[in-house]
């Protein structure tokens, strides 16, 4: 769903424009303090100018048509900002849409019962609710969003992800979310929906891009206070000119005093509406960056975040790895048969519905011949693996074998297992455990009872061209470490593979969640990356959360993006977003203040040149009259926001450099920049409307 809109598309720009004159509504202003204000002077001076037409001895000192003129300009700048910020809303949007085409109303199975073969019923997808359960066979649509609670399918994802080849989804483990608007192309899924219509990731980050909803981030929050505060100093130095001009003519028993217009003129001059207008549309802009990446983002304040991200946690399985761990060999203890330990690891594993645990099963099918058994004949109750425990398997509870535990788990847990029950644990498993290991791959050891009966070796592969990604995150300062359940020795053989700076092993849930915390209390901005559900907690805590969209429904929710593709260096993509999007606000802060220099020289001796006459030596651009000079300072102030979309929705170039001598060239750039171009500018506006005979 790359979409790469020409900035100006008239698909964009027509709506845009009518969007730009809703926005004139109070209450829309009312949100942009700094624009607020020079809303206000528009109204003021338009009222000013239908005075004037009714007064027929008007005799103001200066004409009606600079007050119309005046009046005008000073609506097209507020126009302009609300033009900006509709094109960023729009731009997002026709991207959402693209998305949203995939949600179109479909009908569903909806099941009478949350089984596969149950009677179902067609319901129509916007009426299902969250806790339904559906039938998707071959060839359907998956409605909403939802969790898969039965069954194996390949499904087409493309429209999501722009990859082509299907993935599969099945129940268990952290395969189990599909996402609505893709599509079922074998086999048949029991899909238990997870959210009620209108409630998907993609929903809520469609109503953030829909202004009213967007929250503003604590970044932002800060800038609009000190844009607050400039605006509130001009205001009353502004408010204060009138008093002081008229004492001083009075004083002076000559002169003209300071008109209204012209201090309405001054004030939104030198207010910082540049960057007042064009703020909310580069936050906006940022989201839409962040979705030509393929990643979705719930929060402005991640995107934001992402800028300054000092730490990477990245989950081993299903995010560095491809994460269908399989079972490919095993390794009998001593004593006992390799057909002996297939046959326990197979029974602890019926039951299991991880993809661990499914091929295992087909593993002691294929390769020793053992058949499937019913777990329920066997009076069997089956324990879950979580990843507290970290072990598996299954209780026996018939006559035949009372008592009868068998194990399988990560090495450590089952010798604890096993010591408990006062077995041993053979230090010829231990050495094939560390074998297993070192190669990369999961050891699983097997128990029945307190008798340990070998390993089960899981393989899984690396994802490619991370270790180069990693590298680049090195030099952007940003630190990678991956944490896993799994063992150190299986951890650092991968985490070498896969180039991380640092890894944590055996980690739980809650271990995670402290690193987290451990590094966001050094002061440091932490970004994680995860696809389970045991992943969630930590994705909650984290500032920047990237979930994988093949992950599980509960990551997909305790994160604040998902990447569409799944991969785990798109962080690399998403910092440079964020950074691209904290030096654009920069730069065009640091523009629209510079800029209020040459408007000083502009302005001031325009005004005062009727007390002062003196003043004319400050005016220095050698404009051709005070109103053309004001009425200069007015259109440059409007265009220059015109002149800026493109920088606000593109963003400022991003280059890796340090973050010093980024400041410094922007400082350069933006500032000296911010200082020369309005003199030019209000020349140029100030000749033009000679030639043009309008002054
Ligand atoms: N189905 C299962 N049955 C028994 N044990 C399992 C099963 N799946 C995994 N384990 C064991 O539990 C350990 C931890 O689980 P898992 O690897 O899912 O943790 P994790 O924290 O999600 O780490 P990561 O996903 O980054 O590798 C594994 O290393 C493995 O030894
Ligand atoms: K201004
Ligand atoms: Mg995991």
């Amino acid at each position: 769903m790359k979409t790469n809109l020409p900035l100006f598309d008239p698909q964009l720009v027509k709506p845009a424009l009518v969007q730009s004159f809703v926005k004139l509504s109070p209450q829309a202003q009312w949100r942009n303090p700094v624009m607020f204000v020079v809303y206000i002077g528009s109204l003021l001076t338009t009222g000013l100018f239908v005075a004037s037409l009714f007064d027929a001895s008007y005799a103001g000192t200066e004409g009606r048509a600079f007050i119309l003129a005046i009046s005008l300009w000073l609506w097209f700048t507020v126009l302009f900002a609300n033009f900006a910020e509709a094109l960023a809303e729009g731009r997002s949007k026709a991207q959402a849409a693209s998305l949203r085409g995939l949600k179109a109303r479909t009908w569903a199975k909806k099941l009478h019962e949350p089984k596969h073969g149950a009677q179902w019923h067609p319901q129509p997808s916007d009426e299902l609710r969250k806790g339904d359960t559906v039938l998707i066979e071959a060839g359907d649509m998956v409605p909403l969003d939802g969790v898969v609670i039965e069954g194996v399918a390949s499904v087409d994802e493309s429209a999501i992800t722009g990859e082509s080849a299907p993935v599969i989804r099945e129940s268990g483990g952290d395969f189990s979310a599909v996402t609505g608007g893709t599509r079922v192309l074998s086999d048949w899924l029991v899909v238990r929906v997870a959210v009620n219509p209108g409630e998907s990731f993609l929903d809520r980050m469609i109503a953030m891009v829909e202004g009213a909803k967007r929250q503003k981030t604590p970044n932002e929050i800060a800038l609009t206070i000190l844009l607050i505060a400039l605006t509130l100093v001009f205001l009353v130095v502004t408010a204060t000119l009138l008093p002081y001009s008229i004492f001083s003519v009075e004083a002076a028993g000559a002169g003209t005093v300071v008109t209204v217009t012209a201090l309405v003129s001054l004030l939104v001059c030198l207010i910082p509406t540049t960057i007042g207008g064009l703020l909310s549309a580069i936050g906006v802009a940022g989201m839409s960056r962040m979705m030509q990446a393929n990643v979705i983002a719930t929060s402005g304040r991640a995107v934001e975040a992402a800028g300054d991200v000092d730490v990477l946690l990245l989950d081993k399985t299903g995010t560095i790895t491809l994460g269908n761990r399989q079972a490919a060999s095993m390794l009998p203890a001593p004593g006992v048969s390799e057909q002996q330990l297939a046959d326990a690891a197979q029974l602890a594993s019926l039951a299991d519905e991880t993809p661990e645990g499914r091929s295992i099963v087909v593993l002691a099918k294929t390769r020793f011949g053992l058949r499937e058994r019913d777990i329920t004949a066997l009076q069997a109750h089956f324990v879950h693996f979580s990843a507290q425990t970290r072990m598996s398997g299954v209780d026996f509870g018939d006559a035949a074998a009372p008592n009868r535990s068998i194990r399988k788990g990560a090495g450590e847990a089952v010798r604890a297992w096993v010591e408990t029950l006062g077995g041993r644990f053979p230090s010829e498993v231990n050495d094939a455990v560390d074998q297993i290991a070192r190669r990369g791959s999961t050891p699983l050891v097997v128990a029945d009872g307190a008798r340990v009966l070998g390993v089960v070796e899981l393989k899984d592969i690396v994802k490619g061209g991370i270790k180069e990604r990693f590298a680049e995150l090195r030099r952007m300062g940003i630190k990678t470490v991956m944490i896993t359940g799994d063992n150190r020795l299986t951890a650092a053989a991968i985490a070498a593979e896969a180039g991380v700076d640092d890894f944590l092993a055996e980690a739980t849930p809650e271990a995670k969640l402290k690193l987290i915390r451990d590094y966001q209390g050094e002061g440091r901005l932490v970004a994680m990356t995860g696809d389970g559900t045991n992943d969630a907690p930590a994705l909650a805590q984290a500032d920047v959360a990237v979930a994988m969209n093949t992950g599980t429904q509960a990551a997909k929710e305790a994160g604040n993006m998902v990447d569409l593709d799944s991969n785990p260096t798109k962080l690399l993509e998403i910092v440079e977003t964020g950074k691209q999007l904290l030096m654009t606000r920069g730069s065009l802060t640091t523009f629209s203040i510079a800029n209020d220099v040459a408007k000083y020289f502009a302005i001031i001796p325009a005004m005062f040149v009727g007390v002062y006459p003196q003043l004319s030596a400050l005016n220095v651009m050698g404009l051709h009259s005070p109103t053309s000079a004001i009425l200069s300072a007015v259109i440059f102030n409007a265009l220059i926001i015109i002149a800026l979309i493109p920088l606000a929705l593109q963003g400022v170039p991003y280059r890796a450099i340090g973050a010093a001598a980024l400041l410094r060239r922007n400082l350069l750039v933006y500032g000296l920049g911010g200082l020369i171009v309005p003199f030019i500018g209000i020349k140029a506006i100030d000749w033009l409307l000679v030639v043009l005979h309008l002054v």
